[in-house]
This record gives structure tokens, sequence and C-alpha cells, in this order.
């Protein structure tokens, strides 16, 4: 069966042309001539080919092979991935040599035995397939990363955010290592993507790995990948995490959360920039930048013995702090009618707007799920409401925790006092006497409490 191949044979010799043409037909669906190299750019400009067969002299009695390097150089340099053999007489073989380096995949010299011909021409076509290929890949995969990018805006108008705005401008457009620490849900990964999208590698991809969820055997494989056969499972060939991210950014979550032996292993992958699949002993380059992120103290855990002092400054290289909500209050304003906007479109309610007394509930709120939670309220309030207006009262039992909330300028004793009874509770799973012993009280005067702060 023919190879589906478009070949151009570039030759003055008439013979020459009919005869190579003769030979490679039976293998390839399109085998072209010309005798005139001058046409060779009207043909590129307009079709694509894997391979040239190339003449390297074409005045009569020239030698030179000065032709052809210009010719080779044309070709390469409008369609580079095009395969280009050199035929060459046997005077001009250092000609040839030369021409390799400038991008000629081969030389045959003249006369030419046909087998060598033949196998020289199938190997040129494979590489061009195999180039083609991988062309389409990346541009599939500058398409997938550019998909499944959520470009999601950094909302804040807080002197924190601003800070970490300043911050990433400086980063990104470096290779820096970057750590991000912070509670829950206090926006560490969209800051991550943020410095990803202003960097050099904003085509590649934006990869997320929750490390710490990962287990000890499923870590190396998941990470550095495997060959087929390289344990029980491994039913074919995979790479892995770090290979797969080549080229753009990859964001390991949860960093703290990772065992002092995974610790090793990743501080080994960093340090000498390269992974090793399992089963294999052959080494890749990494070529992914590193953004960590925790929301354990990393500090204190390197002073207990349960983070490595020396993988903590691998990673840190540049620290950004992300600050808990509630330190943060000025953004919520912003922040909930970001998602107002966004929910009330997603639940076509696009009229709905908050009371003005909704805002400021909500500042007073403590936020301990941060921005994440904020998000699931005002989602839930644009679901549950049913006027043009969502009230205090849409946020449900959030509400009623909102207003009895305590902060830190609340003093009054009461109002502590209550939320010191709901936290003890909550600690215990509603156990009224395991609450009432941590609280100090006999169970008759908790429950005489609960009664009166309607808890
Ligand atoms: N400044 C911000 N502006 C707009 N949305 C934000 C902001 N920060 C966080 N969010 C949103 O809040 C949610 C939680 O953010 P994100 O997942 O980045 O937090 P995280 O700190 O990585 O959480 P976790 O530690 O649980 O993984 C996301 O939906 C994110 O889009």
């Amino acid at each position: 069966m023919k190879a589906a191949g478009n070949i151009l044979l570039v030759d003055d010799d008439e013979f020459v042309l009919l005869s190579v043409k003769l030979l490679l037909e039976p293998y390839f669906t399109s085998v072209k001539t010309i005798s005139n190299p001058e046409r060779i750019q009207a043909l590129l400009d307009r079709e694509q080919f894997d391979v040239v067969v190339l003449d390297m002299n074409f005045r009569q009695g020239d030698t030179t092979g000065n032709q052809g390097r210009f010719w080779l150089k044309k070709i390469k340099s409008i369609a580079p991935e095009t395969q280009v053999i050199l035929l060459t007489a046997y005077g001009d073989i250092h000609v040839a040599v030369e021409s390799m380096k400038e991008g000629a995949l081969d030389f045959i010299v003249k006369p030419w035995q046909n087998e060598k011909l033949l196998a020289t021409v199938k190997t040129a076509h494979l590489l061009s397939q195999e180039k083609k290929k991988v062309k389409q890949l990346k541009s599939q995969q500058r398409s997938l990363a550019s998909a499944l990018d959520r470009h999601e805006p950094v909302i804040g108008i807080s002197e924190s955010i601003l800070a970490i705005r300043k911050a990433i401008e400086k980063v990104a457009p470096t290779e820096a290592d970057v750590l991000i620490l912070g509670q829950n849900g206090t926006g560490k990964e969209i800051i991550a993507r943020e410095i990803h999208r202003n960097s050099a590698r904003a085509n590649g991809i934006f990869m997320t790995v929750d490390v710490g969820s990962l287990s000890e055997s499923l870590f190396e494989s998941e990470m550095f990948g495997h060959r087929k056969g390289a344990f029980t499972d491994a039913k074919e060939d995979r790479a892995g995490r770090f290979e797969a991210a080549a080229g753009g950014t990859l964001f390991l979550d949860e960093i703290g959360n990772l065992s002092l032996s995974l610790q090793a292993k990743l501080l080994t992958v960093l340090q000498h920039k390269k992974v090793t699949r399992l089963g294999t002993h052959e080494s890749i380059d990494l070529d992914v930048r590193i953004i960590c992120a925790t929301n354990g103290n990393l500090q204190a855990m390197v002073k207990e013995g349960k983070f490595r002092e020396d993988l903590y400054y691998r990673i840190n290289t540049v620290e950004l702090t992300l600050p808990p909500l509630q330190d943060r209050a000025e953004d919520i304003p912003l922040l909930a009618e970001h998602f107002l906007s966004r929910f009330s479109h997603k639940y076509q309610k696009p009229y709905l707007k908050f009371t003005d007394d909704v805002i400021y509930t909500l500042q007073k709120y403590r936020w301990p799920g941060n921005i994440r939670e904020l998000q699931h309220a005002v989602e839930r309030a644009v679901i549950m409401c049913e006027g043009q207006q969502i009230e205090s009262a849409d946020f449900g039992t959030l509400q009623k925790q909102m207003s009895s909330e305590v902060t830190f300028e609340d003093f009054n004793l009461e109002k502590l006092e209550a939320w010191a009874i709901r936290k003890a509770i909550a600690k215990h799973h509603g156990n009224i006497s395991h609450a009432a012993d941590e609280l100090g009280l006999s169970r008759g005067a908790l429950y005489r409490r609960i009664q009166t702060y309607g808890i």
C-alpha cells in the first residue's frame, strides 16, 4: 500500500527525474518533479511536501554545490518540517556533509543504489510525519491549555491584595519558584494561575496536583510517570505530571501534607531538575515552573522536624502570604457583588440585587472558610431568594451566625459567652456534658444559658 506522502524531486537532468519518480511512485501517493529550482518557492507556497530530493548542482559544469546549499536554505526557511535529501556527485561529498549542518537530513551519491535511495526517502518521510504529529499535538496542547484556563479575575482593593498584585507583576516574568501561604479558600490557586498567566509560560499548561492527597505508593508513578510493566498495574507507558506539564506551570497544592520520605523525593527532582520514569534509567529534563501552596505553617513545621528545611528553602524563592478574608473586610463588597453577578447569571435571575444591610452583615461575619465560603453563601442565597432582592435572611442559618458573630472590636461579654458556648458545643459535636466540662459549667447551667441565648 502507498504511504500518504508528498515527495518533490528537483534536478535539471530529466533522466534523473524520471528514474527516481518511477522508483518512488509505487510507495508514495504523490511524487512531483521539477527541473528548474526557481519554481521551488512557488510550489512550497502552494503545498506541503514531506520530502524534497534536491540536486546540488544545476548549471552545467558547476560542481561547487553552492546552488544546492542555496535552495536547501530556502526550503528550510519556507517549510522547516520538510526533510531534504541531497543528490550529489562523488566529488561534492564534503559540501554535502557541510549541508547537513544546515538542515539537510542526508545525502545520496550519484550514481545511486535504488534500495539505498528508497530507504533514505522512506526514513525522511517517517520523520516528517512524526514532526507533523508533534506540531499538531503542541497546537492541540496550546488550545487545550487555553480552554482549561478558566480566567477568573483576582478581585480586591485591600492593601494586602494590592501588594500581592504588585508582587505578581514582579515575580511572574521570572522563573522563580513561588510558595503561596494562606488558610483554605483564601485564593492561593487563583493567585498561582495569575502568576502563570503573566509568565512566559502562559501558552503552556497550568496543572494542579494536590500532592497532599497522593499516597506514598501513588506519588512516584503519578509525578514521575512509569514504563509499561514497572509495577502490576502499569498497563502502558505513562508520562508523570512533571513531564505532562512541560512548558507550563505545575501547581503543587497542600505541600505541607507531604510525608518526609516524599519530601525527600520531591527535593531530589527539584534540585537536579530531572525526572526518571519508574522502570527506566533515562532521566528527562524538567521544563516546568513550580508553584507550591499550603495552609500549614511551614516554618513551624520545619522547627518541629515535620518539614525538611532544605525543601522549604528550595521552594520559597518568593513567598506570598494571603490573609484570611476577615482581615480584608474591605474586599467583601466587591467579592460579594462579583459572585452575585456570576450566580445570578448562572441561575437566570439577572435582576437580583443585595439589600444595603446584607453587605454590612457579610462584612461582620468571620468567614472561617474564607472566599470559598463567601462564594458558596452567595450561590445558596441566589438559589433560595424569592424576590428581586437578596436579604440577610436569604443566607439562612449563616445569617444567624453572622449576626451573633464576635469581631475583635466586639467585647460585649454576653456575646462573647454565647460565642464560646457555640464553639464548645460544636467542638464536642453536640455533646452537652463535654461542652459543659470544657466551659467549666454544670450541665444545668449550660442548658439555662443555651435557652437564654437561643442557641
Ligand atoms: N481575589 C479573588 N477574587 C475572586 N475570586 C477569588 C479570589 N480569591 C479566591 N477566589 C475564589 O474563591 C475560591 C477559592 O479560591 P482558591 O481555590 O484559589 O483558594 P485556595 O486558597 O487555593 O483554597 P484551598 O487551600 O482550599 O485549595 C475559588 O473559587 C476562587 O475563584
